[in-house]
């Protein structure tokens, strides 16, 4: 007698595009063509297709969940209503959206932010990206870090789980610093603030990390801890190489052009020498931090979007619960 091959069980749902698209139900399409325009970051190609088809459902979902959220508030203020503290007001809810640099997690993490913002229950949408918390690039130079920028141990850590964790408490106001890319580090004095939105997106490289054990060897609680959903971002290692210096060749022609930029002097060489150095980098900078840092968090995520070569979602696994 022949058996059917069972598939291995796993903690997630695959699913197609096609499939996945047909749950968006009658969740309507909020933006316009030129709002998505808008959001798209550079290099990516993202269009009302794929709004209406992948980011729709999405929205719907996340939609869900934080109304099944809420609805566990009212569980644990019914456990509460005895107690001497008494019930507690709500806290936002927390999406991380993590990736590969050059994935197009900016993008993601924008669109959902316009999404959900027009969603009535949670109109207040924040969104942060963990690159403010790098260290200032005269910090990195006193540890030897500068190439090493991405890697965990270039961000303050500590600094950005408390920042997770104090809006996570409902604090009524936090700040976090701001990172540019024009200069390619912290700006001085410059900080974004943080008051009760109803969800705080948390995007960036390594948001989905467990903690580090403290000097004690006590587990910590990490960022990922706070998360009350996270979204991964995911494409094959050579098309998000290809993504970054095709990027890299587009920044060259814009945002380098300004004399302020730290890139700027790859403007004042020939194109096939900027490359070379844009290769390095990649190479011994992005990719070796997807390896070893990035993807190996891609299983803790609630959600995984897979990239085909053209930059659109063609596949998802979503956490069973
Ligand atoms: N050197 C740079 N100069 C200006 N903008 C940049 C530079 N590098 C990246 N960006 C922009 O910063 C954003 C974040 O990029 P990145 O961290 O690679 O994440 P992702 O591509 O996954 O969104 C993107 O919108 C990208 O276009
Ligand atoms: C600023 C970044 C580390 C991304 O930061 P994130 O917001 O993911 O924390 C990255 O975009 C970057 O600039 N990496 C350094 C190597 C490079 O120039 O590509």
């Amino acid at each position: 007698m022949t058996t059917t091959p069972t598939a291995p069980a796993s903690p997630f749902v695959d699913l197609t595009r096609a499939q996945w698209s047909a749950l968006r139900e009658r969740t309507p399409l909020p933006l316009t063509a030129e709002e998505v325009e808008r959001l798209r970051g550079l290099g990516d190609v993202i269009d009302l297709d794929e709004v209406v088809d992948v980011y729709l459902p999405l929205s719907r979902l996340l939609n869900l969940y934080v109304a099944a959220h809420s609805g566990l508030r009212g569980a644990l203020n019914t456990f509460l209503a005895g107690a001497a503290a008494g019930a507690q007001p709500g806290t936002p809810f927390v999406i991380g959206v993590a990736g590969s640099v050059a994935v197009g997690k900016s993008t993601t993490a924008r669109l959902l932010q316009a999404l959900l913002a027009r969603w009535p229950e949670h109109p207040r949408v924040e969104l942060v990206t963990t690159d403010g918390f790098l260290l200032p690039n005269a910090e990195l130079q006193r540890r030897g870090l500068m190439s090493r920028k991405g890697f965990p141990e270039s961000y303050d850590r500590r600094a950005l789980t408390r920042f997770v964790a104090d809006v996570k408490s409902g604090k009524a106001e936090v700040t976090a610093p701001v990172y540019s890319h024009l200069i390619y580090d912290i700006v001085p004095g410059e900080l974004l603030t943080v008051r009760r939105p109803d969800i705080l997106i948390v995007e960036g490289l390594n948001v989905l990390q467990p903690a580090l054990p403290g000097q004690d060897g006590r587990t910590r609680i990490g960022l990922a801890d706070y998360f009350d959903f996270s979204v991964y971002v995911d494409a094959r290692t050579e098309d998000i190489e290809r993504w970054y210096l095709g990027r890299f060749r587009k920044l060259r022609e814009t945002a380098f052009q300004n004399p302020d930029s730290y890139f700027t002097k790859y403007t004042r060489v020939a194109e096939d020498e900027a490359m070379d150095y844009a290769r390095m980098i990649w190479r011994t900078v992005n990719q070796p931090n997807l390896q070893e840092n990035v993807l190996p968090t891609r299983s803790r995520a609630t959600l995984v979007l897979r990239k085909s070569q053209d930059h659109k979602v063609q596949r998802l696994s979503l956490r069973k619960l």
